[in-house]
């Protein structure tokens, strides 16, 4: 051995002394102990703001409800407003606000910029998906992202595609038909076929081929329980965030579902892009993606477009599916609320029905708009930062005030607001006339519903969804329901009770299992 590596060698093992890693570990201790220090001094910029002092000390009390104990973290938010008002400082940098009267301030549209907050997109780091519009902190870039994309998700757009809506829906229909007299089914991974064939279909041109397939299971949510189940994982522990990153180089230790994942980021869907370019007839989405002016060169890879193509069907398959399944549930455990749905339907033909008809049925759009408000496709907080501008709140008895400054995050949340008791007495119970107002759907109420989130970062997918919840609904209740029952299932399958970004129940994802007689 030469001189200058036996050199190497020994400073290596001095480094790696007992003493010097204590010493290291002390130093990181003290700029911990300083770090927390600072987060409840008055030099803190929220250091007015109330809320409990462990929550403003560190992001270790957050990171205790919603990745030690899974989720709930939304539940304690709730118990702070109790105690503290409106306006809670809920960790060290974000504010959490429960008063619906100002979503359009934090949420807001047009101009007024609002970015988005890395802490929140570390829950979904792997592969290209940061880079894509969803996770875009800056408002320029995602306007610029979601600009390029808009039209596609546009109503008319919808309309334009709505044969295919109706198509699919038929044919989930007929295999669900298919099932009669067999054994009991979970209704949810039904839609989750239908709503990712409809979204590849959609974005593609092609279904990914779960309606098709024998039985329900598996199918794409399948795969993507495990993604957002990593999801807590991902934001606190930083050193699992970056392996992340290099998930694809160690796929075959990884789970079964995890490894169904990366091969959809990785193959599946820069597959399914490629042939849409190659056949820019049938296209869609990514075919006129490439065309398009409003994005520059660099923004038209094949790994961001890939990310984009994974995040419409992350974002519209579960989404959509558990909307489905809660209004399923409710109006087989309802029969007084299916028997007006069906009187609100008269006339409307069960095997060709068009979404425009269907929105003019009060009841119907009553029930869909409660089913959106009882269970939120999204459950958990997310935050908007206003870099330019400090927000005014103020109450509306005008006893709290604050000023919330500039650059803050600032977050609602679906479940808190929509359990709001003035705007919905009685918001455990699941009552379709709180949307109805003198015979016509309250839309005036339709503005305190966040199931979409709203303002520039609201849902892309918004009328597509809402067209396949109205022709889907329609055709179950036609077709279906009249020869269903629920089979061991029970409110506690669907009542949020946890999120793991989207809602859980006690029992975990919402799920109603049915048998066809
Ligand atoms: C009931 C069904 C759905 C619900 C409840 C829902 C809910 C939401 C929510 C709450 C957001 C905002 C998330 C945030 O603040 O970070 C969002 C964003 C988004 N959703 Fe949906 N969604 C649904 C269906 C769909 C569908 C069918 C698509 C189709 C592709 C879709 C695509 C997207 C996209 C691309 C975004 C990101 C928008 C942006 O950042 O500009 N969603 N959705």
């Amino acid at each position: 051995m030469s001189l200058s590596s036996a050199l190497t060698i020994e400073s290596l093992r001095a480094a790696l002394s007992l003493t010097s890693i204590l010493y290291l570990v002390g130093l990181w201790l003290g700029y911990y102990v300083l770090v927390v220090a600072y987060n409840v001094s008055p030099f803190h910029p929220l250091y007015r703001f109330p809320g409990p002092k462990l929550a403003a000390s560190s992001y270790l009390y957050e990171a205790y409800y919603d990745w030690w104990r899974v989720g709930i973290y939304g539940k304690r938010i709730r118990l702070m407003h109790e105690k503290y008002g409106p306006i809670v400082r809920i960790n060290p940098d974000e504010l959490h606000c429960n008063d619906p009267y100002f979503t359009d301030e934090i949420y807001s549209s047009g101009n007024r910029i609002r970015d988005k907050w890395q802490h929140f997109l570390n829950a979904g780091t792997a592969g290209p998906v940061p880079v894509t519009e969803f996770s875009t902190i800056s408002h320029e870039l995602h306007r610029a992202r979601r600009g390029a994309l808009v039209k596609f998700f546009s109503r008319q757009q919808v309309f334009r595609l709505e044969s295919e809506v109706h198509d699919f829906t038929q044919r989930t229909v007929q295999k669900m038909l298919r099932c009669a007299g067999k054994e009991p089914f979970n209704v949810k991974e039904a839609y989750a076929c239908f709503t990712a064939d409809i979204i590849s279909q959609y974005a593609f041109g092609e279904p990914m081929g779960f309606i098709d397939q024998d039985g329900w299971e598996p199918n794409l949510t399948t795969w993507l329980k495990s993604v957002f189940e990593s999801a807590y994982l991902l934001r606190y522990v930083t050193p699992v965030r970056m392996l992340a990153q290099f998930a694809p180089l160690f796929a075959k230790y990884m789970g079964e579902n995890i490894r169904a994942v990366l091969k959809q980021l990785n193959e599946v869907i820069p597959r399914y892009i490629q042939a849409a370019l190659d056949n820019p007839e049938n296209g869609r989405v990514f075919a006129d993606l490439m065309k398009s002016d409003m994005l520059p060169e660099e923004e038209k890879s094949m790994y961001r477009l890939s990310g984009e193509g994974f995040n419409f069907l992350a974002a519209g398959t579960e989404t959509t599916a558990a909307t489905l399944t809660a209004i399923t549930y409710f109006l087989l455990a309802k029969p007084e609320i299916y028997a007006r749905l069906m009187k609100a339907l008269d006339g409307v033909d069960p095997l060709n029905h068009k979404w425009t008809e269907l929105e003019q049925r009060p009841y119907l759009w009553a029930v869909i708009h409660e089913a959106l408000r009882f269970t939120p496709g999204v459950s958990h907080r997310s935050a908007r930062i206003a870099r330019t501008e400090n927000l005014i709140y103020k109450s509306k008895d005008g006893r709290t005030q604050w000023v919330i400054p500039k650059g803050t995050p600032i977050s609602m949340t679906s479940v808190i607001n929509h359990n709001n008791e003035e705007l919905f007495p009685n918001p455990d119970e699941f009552i379709p006339e709180r949307w109805i107002i003198n015979g016509k759907p309250n839309y005036a109420l339709e503005k305190f519903l966040l199931s979409f989130s709203r303002g520039t970062r609201a849902c892309l997918g918004i009328h597509l969804a809402y067209c396949e919840i109205f022709v889907m609904t329609a055709a179950v209740a036609f077709r279906i329901l009249p020869r269903a029952q629920l089979y061991q299932t029970t409110i506690e399958d669907i009542r949020y009770d946890h999120d793991v970004v989207t809602p859980n129940t006690i029992h975990g994802p919402i799920a109603a299992r049915i048998r066809i007689v």
